[in-house]
């Protein structure tokens, strides 16, 4: 791993044994975060990016099976750690989760506990993983809202989440998440639930966080407009797999995948678009027991050619920092797809 690597993940597979047939909703995934840089993780619903993400941190639902590959950080120490060597309750795996990863959903209850106060919740996580005292944790959670923006955190700190509207407990989930300075936040569609408003505020909080702690961001999302707004590179999901990897620059300007390039037709354009009906990608995102044989995107693609899309596995195809897992992706000019 190099200095700057924070995190490899390398052929993660994740699949789920139902009485329908086997789902792979992680099938074969690999991605890179360096330090302090945010990774967009883009795609229609069901396309793997919770589980992908659930993986790193060993939180795969009761039913997965962890099917292989390997997830490795970098901790702030130098050294590295495997975290999929761990079993999900591990000793090992829960002193990682909270102090070196941190992580923010769209539902901040899934995060926060309903029956202790907010201020509550962060001592214990910093009284454990940072070994202080009950003073100095208090202090900590109420300079950790204050840094969340929330008002009046020193009343704030003894409120009950339902006593906080939505915004307001989002930012407790977050204060909560960073509040032992993780090098990578994994935030998995934080701001999906959040009027567009409370959502710009929040994305604004993040990157000032990001980049105050220097810290490293997964952003899993299914909205082109938020990842524009916060990442620095892009990782673009289908049917369990990345399809194209490149910087934001390069997704929105050169993208050399259909499916980034159809994604990015049905983002709306301000003052173009209103009263105008958004072109849609064709078809469904097939059934996840029966995908289609070749490329996975096949039957819904524009430019897919027979005997070849509906056949091969397209490889994985590398241009400069660009990835694109298109049998076709030397063909696409450096053409904006959003003149
Ligand atoms: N608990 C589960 N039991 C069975 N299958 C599951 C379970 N969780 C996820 N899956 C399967 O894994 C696929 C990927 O799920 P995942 O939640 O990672 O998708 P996603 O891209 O994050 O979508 P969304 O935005 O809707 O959360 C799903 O389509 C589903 O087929």
């Amino acid at each position: 791993m190099s200095p700057e690597r924070l995190l490899d993940v390398d052929n993660v597979q994740v699949h789920f044994p139902l009485r329908e047939g086997l789902v792979k909703a992680v099938d074969g995934v690999s991605y890179h975060v360096n330090k302090g840089e945010v990774l967009g993780i883009v795609g229609e619903s069901g396309s793997g990016k919770s589980i992908t993400a659930r993986s790193i941190m060993r939180l795969l639902p009761k039913r997965a099976l962890d099917a292989g590959g390997r997830v490795e950080m970098q901790l702030r120490s130098g050294e590295h750690f495997e975290l999929s060597s761990y079993g999900r309750n591990s000793r090992a795996i829960r002193q990682v989760r909270g102090k070196h990863i941190g992580m923010i959903f769209q539902e901040p209850m899934t995060a926060l506990s309903p029956v202790h106060t907010i201020g509550s919740q962060i001592m214990r996580t910093v009284q454990l993983h940072m070994g202080l005292s009950r003073a100095a944790a208090r202090e900590r959670a109420i300079d950790l809202l204050a840094k969340v923006q929330m008002p009046r955190p020193e009343q704030l700190v003894d409120a009950y989440p339902h006593q906080l509207s939505g915004g307001m407990r989002q930012r407790a989930m977050i204060a909560l998440a960073i509040s032992c300075d993780p090098a990578l936040l994994i935030a998995d569609e934080p701001t999906t639930a959040l009027d567009v408003t409370t959502e710009a505020q929040i994305l604004e909080l993040l990157k000032q966080l990001q980049s105050e702690l220097g810290m490293a961001i997964i952003f899993i999302t299914h909205n082109f407009g938020v990842v524009a707004d916060i990442a620095d590179r892009v990782s673009v999901m289908y049917l369990g797999r990345i399809v194209e990897t490149a910087t934001v620059d390069d997704i929105f300007y050169a993208p050399k995948h259909p499916y980034t390039q159809a994604l990015l037709r049905s983002i709306p354009r301000l003052g173009v678009d209103q009263g105008r009906r958004l072109p849609t990608i064709p078809g469904m995102v097939p059934d996840p027991f029966s995908v289609p044989p070749g490329c996975a995107f096949n039957p819904r693609c524009s430019h897919a050619l027979a005997g070849l899309c509906d056949v091969q596995e397209p490889p994985e195809k590398r241009f400069g920092s660009q990835m694109s897992r298109c049998h076709i992706a030397d063909q696409f000019a450096q053409e904006p797809v959003h003149a």
